[in-house]
């Protein structure tokens, strides 16, 4: 039966709504995800927008990193920042400012109580140890391919071994057991040592542990992360991959044991994998977001495509982002934001296309750089 309703409809050219949507993907009575023959997923207006119109609000922070250096100055829940002021609240024993009573508040539930147990191992673990790795990247050097990323994993399975059963022996000593039949020897306890003298990456650890607890503490949101776009070469270059190795190692010597289980290769690299092609940069809010505090994966965010003449606009508000529609939109159009920073929306298409291949890895298809406007 024919219909005149438009926001049923479909245009005759467009890829068809997904059957099944993946866990985690947006929803709503304005859009529908649908997969495009070269840009993977994408978000498709069902019906005519008005500029202006609220499209979507992701509140489903899963992971986040704000950089060490920042940690003084921005809220560790709301990201609030006051013109490079220390904020007033200071929680030394997990490393965090907050800016009010109530964000620690709820900064602290997230977490949980293991998870400030393990924030506040990491800030005694990162206090007072040089902090060499913590530099920029270097984005000319080559990925690690990944034969390479699994051969450093594989490379210190032995050692993550004897730390494991190090730690699992604590165990059976914390609850006064007999003992789980294993016997810690010296060469256990000097694995774990010798993990502890690595150099450590402040900024890597935190990656990891917010990985590490989002996965504890929303077990069924695990397939929300699995279900997003991969980069399965992740690392930036090969120091980038062998900070990972050894935070891994330093998590297995000092997290408390209920998130042992957690800590694995698997965790750690599945997690860098869905986290590359999708994370948020989390920037001031002025001056065009010049300073860049850290980033974050907010998975449901995550399915809206770039664009170099975008007709959806993002903002956070806090700890969420929030879509708007930058100007009418037609049904049927493809509902873009962009991935670029204030200063590189300037730039020109070849100019363009290169930051987006070099920082997202994809040959930029969308209707600006098509039609060859610079
Ligand atoms: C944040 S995800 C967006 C959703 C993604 N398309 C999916 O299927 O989950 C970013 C990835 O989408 C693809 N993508 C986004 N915008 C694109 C564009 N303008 N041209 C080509 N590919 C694009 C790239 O593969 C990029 O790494």
């Amino acid at each position: 039966m024919p219909t005149d309703d438009t926001s049923t409809r479909q245009h005759p050219r467009s890829p068809p709504t997904m059957a099944a949507l993946p866990p985690g993907a947006p929803t709503s009575s304005l859009f529908a995800i649908r997969t495009t023959p070269h840009s993977g997923r994408a978000v498709f207006a069902t019906s005519f927008i008005l500029e202006g119109t609220l499209i979507w609000r992701s509140d489903d922070l899963a992971l986040s990193v704000l950089l060490r250096e920042y940690r003084r100055e921005v809220c560790g829940h709301c990201f609030s920042y006051e013109h490079g002021r220390d904020l007033s609240i200071r929680d030394q024993d997990v490393g965090f400012a907050f800016c009010n009573p109530d964000c620690q508040a709820k900064w602290k539930e997230a977490q949980g109580p293991i998870g400030l147990q393990a924030w506040e191992k990491i800030e005694a673990l990162v206090k007072g140890r040089s902090k060499e790795d913590a530099e920029m990247m270097d984005v000319d050097l080559p990925r690690p391919k990944k034969k390479e990323i699994d051969a450093a994993w594989d490379a210190v399975s032995s050692q993550a071994q004897l730390i494991r059963i190090a730690r699992t022996a604590e165990r059976a000593t914390n609850a006064d057991a007999e003992g789980e039949g294993v016997k810690v020897t010296k060469q256990h306890k000097k694995a774990l040592q010798k993990a502890l003298c690595n150099p450590v990456n402040p900024d890597v650890l935190s990656f990891c542990i917010s990985g590490i607890l989002h996965r504890y503490n929303h077990p069924s949101d695990w397939l929300k992360v699995l279900a997003l776009a991969q980069d399965p070469t992740p690392y930036h270059n090969t120091d980038d991959l062998h900070a990972f190795v050894r935070s891994y190692l330093h998590l297995l010597a000092i997290l408390p044991l209920p998130l042992l289980s957690l800590c694995t290769p698997e965790t750690l690299y599945l997690w860098s994998v869905h986290d590359s092609h999708n994370s948020f940069g989390i920037r001031s809010l002025e001056d065009d977001g010049s300073e860049f505090f850290g980033y974050g994966c907010w998975p449901a965010a995550s399915y809206f495509n770039h664009s170099c003449a975008p007709n959806i606009e993002k903002q956070r508000e806090g700890p969420v982002w929030v879509f708007r529609a930058g100007r009418d939109v037609e049904v049927e159009e493809e509902l873009c934001i962009t991935y670029l920073s204030g200063e590189e929306r300037k730039l020109s298409r070849g100019k363009r296309m290169l930051t987006l291949r070099r920082n997202w890895g994809f040959e930029c298809g969308c209707e600006r750089c098509e039609e060859i406007i610079v």
